[in-house]
Formats: C-alpha cells, structure tokens, sequence
C-alpha cells in the first residue's frame, strides 16, 4: 500500500471507487435494464386485530396484518429497511424462494445469517430479485410466523419478457393458520417437560382473514350450532371476495406461510391448471384440487367459464394431520353478480386427511417445463437424512440423524467467515444413519437424542444429494408430512418413494429428465425424497422442515458453502455473540 501526503491511497482509491459505483455505475446499470431499486420502510410492532373475528395480537408491518405485498420486476432491487418496534423481542423477515446470490446477509434467518435486530434497531434487507414468481416473506426467529409475520413477494418479468402462458388478471391468495392461543405460550409448551403441543389452529386464513365463530356456508351444513355469518365486509375477518368477470383466464397466486397446516384448495366447479411451483415453471396440468404444504407456492390458470348467474366457493381444508380446524372460505364473484350473492350449493368437500393417495397422484404430476435447466446427472456427496421424533432429557423433539438442531448465538456466516472456531460445533454432523437396523416403520428403539449445531460443509460448486428419510414418530403408527425448505437454492426434486431409501433398488427409478426445480419439497408418512443441487451460493444457508414448530424443536440442518468467497459481511448484522465481541475489540 502506497501514501501520499501521509495519507494511504488505499483508502481514498476505495472510498473514489465505492463512490463511483454507487453513484455512477450502479445506477447507470440498472437503468440500461429498466430495473429499478424499490425502497421500503418497515416497522414491524404487535397490533391487536381479529383475523378470524376473534380479537387478538398480530405482528403487524406498518400496521398491517398480512404485511404489505411486495411488487417488483426481474432484475431489481428490494431494500427494506426494518425498524423493530417490538418492546421486549428481536425479529428477522426471510424473503422464502430468494435465493439471495450474493447478498446471503440478507437471507434473514437469525443465527445463520444476522442477528435477530434489537427492539428499536433498523437493518436494511438489500438483494435483488432474478427470477419471476410467487413468493412470499415471513419472519425467521422462534413462532414469529405463527404471529402473523409474513406478506406476498410477487417477482414480475423484466419488461419486454413473455410468460409461456396468457392470462386477462391475477388473484392473489396468501394461505395461513391461526391459533387464539398467543405464540409465547405456544412455545413454552414446545420446551416444557411433560411436552404440550400447540395442537390444530383454530382457523385457516385467506389474505389473513378467516371465521371462527359463524361460518360464510352454514345454511349448507349439516352443524345447526354453527350460525351463518353476517358480516358487512369491512370487518378485519370478512373475505377478500374475488372478483371475476365471466369467460376470462385469471392467473391464481398461491403461497402457504402456513405454521403447520397442509391444505387442499379448490373452487367449486372450476378446473385449475397448474402452471408454476415455487417460482418455476411446470408443465401445465390440470386439477380439480390442489395441495399446498406450508412454504410452498403455485399459480394457477383458473378460467371462468360456469353459469355467470353464479358465485362459487374458493375452499382451503387441512391434509395429513386429523383435522380439527374448519375450511377457511372466500367467494369468487362473477361479476356482475352481487358479492354478497351466495354459491347455490356447498362448498368443495377436502379430500380425507390420509388419502395419501391422492396427495402422491398430485405431487407426481409436478413436472419441469421444457427449458428448465436439469440436474447434472452425478451426484458429488449424498446425505441422507433421518427425520425422527425424539426426547432429549424428556422433553419432546425433532432430529436429524439423531442430532436436535439449536442455534448458535452467533450467526454462522460471521462465525464461519472470520473463522471463529468456539462458535458452533466444528464436527461434521452425520452423513447417514444406521439403516440396515433402524426400523422406519416403527417407533424408535432407543428415542434419546442429541442436541447439535454442527454444519454441513459443501464444496464450492459440487452437486449435493440429500435424501430425506421419514420415520414412525414417537408413538407407534404415527408417520407425518413434513415439508422441507431450502434456503439459498432451488433443488431438483428426483423422486419420492415408500419405506425406506434404497440405492440398489431406488436410485434407477429417479427422475434425471424433467425433475421439477423447487425450494420446498415434502417427505410423505414412511416414505423417502430425494433432491439434488449445486453448491454454487457463497453463504451459509438453513434447510429445515416448514412446520413452524418442528424447526423450533430441532427439525433442521445448517449447509455452508464458499464462505471464503465473500470479500465483505456488512457488520450491521453481526453485531451479537463472538462477531459482535471481535468487532468491539474484545477477544473471543
Ligand atoms: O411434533 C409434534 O408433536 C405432536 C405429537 O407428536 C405429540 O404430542 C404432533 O402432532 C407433532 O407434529
């Protein structure tokens, strides 16, 4: 490093350049793309609100409940600058599908990539959107999402770009569950011995909006104890009708930020065509219904062509746990009938809870678009994991090859990156489980576990297996869904499959073809998924089940890759544990 004047020119060279860029450069970029930087200012504070027509508390963005929906277009930039107005807790917000290239900082997980913001602090979420899509966000730290955290991402094509489909407008529905029984108290249950289970939601949310104490479609049910609604539609739990206009081809938004629920749309009379899964394209198909697990995103081509002088029910219902919760419910109105006209008949039955059958038809439907990249036909390393319910101690949890996932209280991508060796498990966490002798058919033999924050450390650029294995859960003929996310990539979903996971017999039977590229993939009850992907995303990145409260009880492993590539962190977020003693000066 040179001076000059007794000043180093380092400095100043990098501090004329940085203006360059940001001033010059960047903006210069984007324009020649008409990609935009879209600002935003967020506080994020609890708010009383009736979702389902209960009153209650609701972690509200800028005093909304869902948050605000988010629009933006290929190619730009998302800054969000978040206050955390909450008086006695830290926050995140995950932007769930991004897969931030470059920009894993702004993953929004708390301990994996920040810290979770103090009450009173900003952080500012900066990353670009590079695919078209559904998505949503929600926040990232214990129940938050449970609380109501979450809102619509909605990624447009770059201007001048077509989709492989038409349609005249756009419907946008966000899927979640709502418990009366606030979040904190979820959670002590969850970490109390003997365990107590946050149990069924007591309402399903459409927009954030749904009817515990009456119900739009009493005067078709059997129940007389349940009273038809009467609702002027200005109230926070009257549906968000959606209008139509009759002979029209509308393009349905999905998203499930569902904490726990699996569910199953349909709308009464109409066929959908399936069209897109978690910002990819599929082949079209068509459906009666659809299943959605929570963390995953469709949409839908729905064309209104029934009898214009009706309106017809959209139904959401719980799958594969017994459901205790009742459908959540909106109309679609043809207009220009009244909105308040009701359909002539029922609204569409849900499938049985454990018609897995049926789940497995639709799931095996889902297929990559012609043009979709594919999957590179050998795998580097494969790790198989086995989901299993276990005690530790005698409190209840979930594991992964037997080790119960908790956070460190420094975030690993500071703690990787700087190399700090104290800040989490520095053994590798098991590649395999013993599966010539563990039973998945039944309960576990021996249930005790470990708890653990090891990383999986992949190889920059090398293609990953993960299979991921079910098992019966602590009591014996219990198998659940789980819906597993990835953060950081999409993956190649190769093939599901029954029992357990058998390279001999199995590894012939994946889909190397037209596999469909996703970052939420479900394991059925005893069977097995398997998915690849590339480690080409410099950060550090969580996979996990979706279910809010299994990530919470353990239920999900820590990937690391290229973390010696990033040059800088922004400090703003790892200013907690041993990243934010270094970067006081204190040793660690
Ligand atoms: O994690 C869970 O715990 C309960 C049950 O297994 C024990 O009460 C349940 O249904 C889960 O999904």
């Amino acid at each position: 490093m040179g001076t000059t004047c007794g000043l180093t020119i380092d400095p100043i060279y990098r501090y004329v350049r940085a203006l360059v860029i940001c001033f010059i450069l960047l903006p210069c970029i984007q324009l020649s793309l008409g990609a935009k930087t879209r600002h935003f200012k967020w506080e994020v504070e609890y708010k009383y609100w009736s979702p389902d027509c209960i009153e209650n508390i609701v972690m509200a963005i800028n005093g909304q409940f869902p948050g605000p929906t988010i629009r933006a277009k290929v190619g730009d930039t998302i800054n969000v600058e978040l206050t955390n107005k909450l008086s006695t807790e830290g926050v995140v917000i995950h932007w769930h599908g991004i897969r931030q290239m470059g920009t894993p900082w702004a993953d929004g997980t708390a301990s994996i990539s920040q810290c979770a913001i103090n009450p009173g602090e900003t952080y500012n979420y900066r990353f670009k959107v590079d695919k078209p899509g559904t998505y949503f966000y929600h926040g990232h730290l214990g129940m938050q999402r449970s609380a109501g955290l979450y809102g619509s991402l909605i990624v447009d094509l770059a201007e001048g770009e077509k989709e492989p489909f038409y349609y005249d407008g756009e419907l946008n529905l966000l899927l979640s569950d709502w418990w009366h029984k606030n979040t904190h108290d979820q959670e002590i249950g969850l970490f109390t011995n003997p365990f107590r289970w946050v149990g069924e939601s007591q309402s399903l949310l459409i927009n954030g909006r749904g009817q515990y104490n009456c119900s739009l479609a009493a005067k078709f049910s059997s129940n007389t104890s349940i009273s038809q609604c009467k609702l002027r539609g200005t109230e926070q739990c009257a549906p968000k009708i959606l209008h139509v206009l009759p002979k029209k081809t509308y393009r349905l938004r999905l998203a499930s930020a569902t904490s726990l629920a699996s569910l199953n749309l349909a709308i009464g009379n109409h066929k959908m065509l399936v069209v897109e899964a978690d910002g990819n394209y599929v082949q079209p198909f068509e459906v009666d219904d659809l299943d959605i697990y929570s963390g995953e995103s469709y949409s839908v081509l729905l064309t209104t062509n029934q009898d214009p002088s009706n309106n017809y029910w959209l139904s959401i219902g719980v799958r594969g746990r017994l459901p205790q919760t009742p459908q959540g419910l909106t109309i679609l109105n043809y207009k220009p009938n009244s909105a308040s006209k009701l359909p002539i008949s029922a609204p569409p039955i849900t499938p049985v809870w454990n018609d897995y059958n049926h789940s497995k038809a639709f799931t095996n439907k889902i297929l990559a678009l012609m043009g979709t990249p594919k999957p590179p036909v050998n795998h580097d390393r494969r790790i198989i994991l086995l989901n299993t319910q276990n005690k530790i101690n005698g409190y209840t949890k979930w594991a992964l090859n037997n080790v119960s996932l908790v956070l460190p209280p420094t975030p690993y991508l500071g703690s990787i990156k700087y190399g700090l060796k104290n800040a989490f498990d520095q053994k590798n966490p098991p590649e395999n489980f013993d599966s010539i002798n563990y039973d998945v058919t039944k309960p576990p033999v021996n249930p005790n576990s470990t708890y653990g924050n090891g990383v999986y450390m992949l190889g920059f650029n090398t293609t990953v297996d993960v299979i991921l294995q079910n098992a019966n859960a602590l009591n014996a003929n219990v198998s659940e869904i789980h819906p597993w996310h990835l953060h950081g990539h999409d993956f190649w979903v190769l093939g599901y499959g029954d029992g357990k996971f058998s390279a001999d017999k199995d590894e012939k039977k994946l889909n190397l073809k037209n596999p469909p590229l996703r970052n939420s993939a479900i394991i059925f009850p005893y069977g097995w998924t398997a998915l690849r992907f590339v480690a080409d995303n410099p950060g550090v990145w969580a996979f996990h089940c979706h279910i809010e409260p299994h990530l919470h009880m353990g239920m999900g492993v820590v990937f690391a890759e290229g973390v010696d590539r990033l040059s800088t962190i922004p400090s703003e977020g790892l200013t907690c544990g041993l990243t934010g003693k270094m970067f006081s000066g204190q040793k660690n």
